[in-house]
């Protein structure tokens, strides 16, 4: 459960347009009129995923929004977000809401801080789990009633709390959650494009958007249209990163990558803690870690890059094809398939190398038909399986691998390079000020994680550059050497 209280708004919530009647509209999304009073959640269905025109399109003038949440820099939220949660329960902290260098607010030590220290104990009370208390008891009884796993659960009660909006205990956390999330769940399909082509994290974000929808149109299939009452037609529900709790406090902790500290469950305080892996002096900011993740990961779940060259995680995801012109290519598709692969497949490349698994793809890419009684043991060493032996040689085909391995590496720079070349020409395509902040955003996190992506690769290109080079000099030699034999025993 707490490994999974790692738990962070903003994979969770999107911008949340809902239901009523008295607020300012917003300029891209709009909300029907409804009556507060009866439906609670008729107001938190008709909440929508996208910060798009799409939304803007699908309502009329006469829909409003309720604010929600605040801008990712206001401190007034997060201030009034302490204050609550320490008449709430929460202990005396040693740190406190500021704004800070990285991450915008986040949490900052007000006094030393030892190595090896206990920090937070959020309490259980603070925790939303999926056994929180719904304030719209009807809705939560329905999905509990259907077995619903825990992080669509989980989006639906912050939705359905929201709608409630003062009424709700857990209005103070709502307001302090940054209204504009940038993870790859809210791009849309055409940014997702228009501005990530070259990276593999594109597909992984549609992989996961996807996912979304289909847990969702599963829902309304299931449950919502028995329902119409609670969960009305034009049900959307945003995103969902697929977390089990949300901790509020803990959750304005930023991500730093050389730290190795992450929230756990500490059994005898019976709350969340983590524990500090360095000291922190007064003013200094303290951070835990999201998990080792590739600046692509942090920026598909949290959406944000850490500076190129800081994260000690970060791969790039090559993806090696075999060639439809293979003679063999059936054999070979046999073979992959037979141990879950598939005829184009991503490995991970970091800035220290690459996996085994992806050269014994290599090896079976390139093999000669000669080899087919290798083919198998070839398609298992590239697999995930971890009871194969996976440091396969075949010094006949070696140079073939890696040759095949680096025009890999530089077909996939020179989309990097397009992108980032013409990144600065870029038409943003832009028809209003607020979209042109948002477009600006998405470009600059789009070049961050293309420019430390490529970066990776640019390594492995020369690493390869240099091991073929070797093994042509290597081999060139060998044929001197073996040529001057050849002279002396004519
Ligand atoms: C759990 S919240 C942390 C609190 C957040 N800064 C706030 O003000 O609400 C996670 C979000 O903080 C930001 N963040 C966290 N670590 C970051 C980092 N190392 N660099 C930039 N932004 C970061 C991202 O916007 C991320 O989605």
């Amino acid at each position: 459960m707490v490994e999974a209280s790692r738990i962070f708004h903003t994979t969770l919530l999107p911008t949340f347009p809902l239901l009523h009647n008295n607020h300012k509209p917003d300029s891209h999304t709009f909300l029907t009129n409804f009556p507060r009073k009866r439906h609670g959640l008729l107001q938190v269905l008709h909440c929508s995923v996208s910060t798009e025109n799409e939304t803007a399109t699908k309502t009329t003038t006469t829909q409003m929004t309720v604010p929600w949440g605040c801008d990712i820099d206001s401190l007034e939220n997060a201030s009034a977000l302490q204050r609550w949660l320490s008449d709430s329960g929460l202990p005396p902290q040693k740190m406190g809401i500021e704004k800070v260098d990285v991450g915008e607010r986040g949490l900052v030590a007000l006094k030393n801080i030892r190595k090896g220290e206990k920090l937070l104990f959020v309490p259980p009370s603070l925790v939303i789990t999926s056994d929180s208390q719904w304030g719209y008891p009807e809705a939560g009884e329905v999905l509990k009633q259907y077995s619903v796993p825990d992080w669509p659960l989980l989006a639906i009660y912050l939705i359905s709390e929201a709608s409630l909006q003062k009424s709700s205990r857990w209005s103070n956390y709502i307001s302090a959650l940054p209204r504009q999330p940038y993870s790859l769940l809210y791009w849309t399909r055409a940014e997702l494009d228009r501005y990530l082509e070259a990276s593999q994290i594109r597909e992984r974000a549609i992989e996961r958007i996807t996912n979304v929808i289909g847990t969702y149109n599963d829902l309304r299939l299931r449950i919502f249209s028995k329902y119409p009452d609670i969960f009305p037609e034009e049900v959307r529900l945003p995103s969902m990163g697929g977390r089990v709790a949300l901790v509020p406090w803990a959750d304005m902790l930023n991500h730093n990558c050389e730290v190795e500290t992450f929230l756990d469950y500490d059994k005898s305080t019976k709350g969340i803690v983590f524990t500090t892996d360095r000291q922190y002096q007064p003013g200094e900011q303290v951070f835990i870690s999201y998990g080792r993740k590739s600046n692509g990961e942090l920026l598909l779940s949290y959406g944000f890059v850490p500076r190129e060259g800081t994260n000690p995680s970060d791969s790039v995801e090559l993806s090696l094809s075999l060639k439809k012109s293979d003679k063999c290519y059936k054999e070979k598709l046999e073979a992959l398939r037979k141990h879950g692969l598939s005829a184009s497949q991503c490995f991970p490349i970091q800035i220290t190398g690459w996996p085994l698994e992806l050269m014994a793809y290599a090896y079976l890419a390139v093999s000669p038909p000669s080899m087919r009684g290798k083919f198998e043991e070839m398609a298992a060493a590239a697999s995930n399986k971890t009871n194969v032996k996976k440091d396969m040689k075949y010094p006949e085909i070696e140079e073939q691998a890696l040759q095949f391995v680096l025009d890999s590496f530089e077909t996939s720079i020179s989309k990097y390079s397009k992108f980032l070349q013409a990144s600065g020409s870029m038409d943003l395509d832009i028809t209003s000020p607020k979209q042109l902040n948002r477009k600006m955003f998405l470009k600059q996190l789009a070049v961050d994680l293309c420019s430390s992506e490529r970066r990776i690769l640019f390594r492995a290109q020369y690493i390869l550059r240099r091991r073929l080079r070797d093994m042509r000099s290597g081999e060139l030699k060998a044929l001197r050497i073996f040529d001057s034999f050849r002279n002396i025993f004519k």
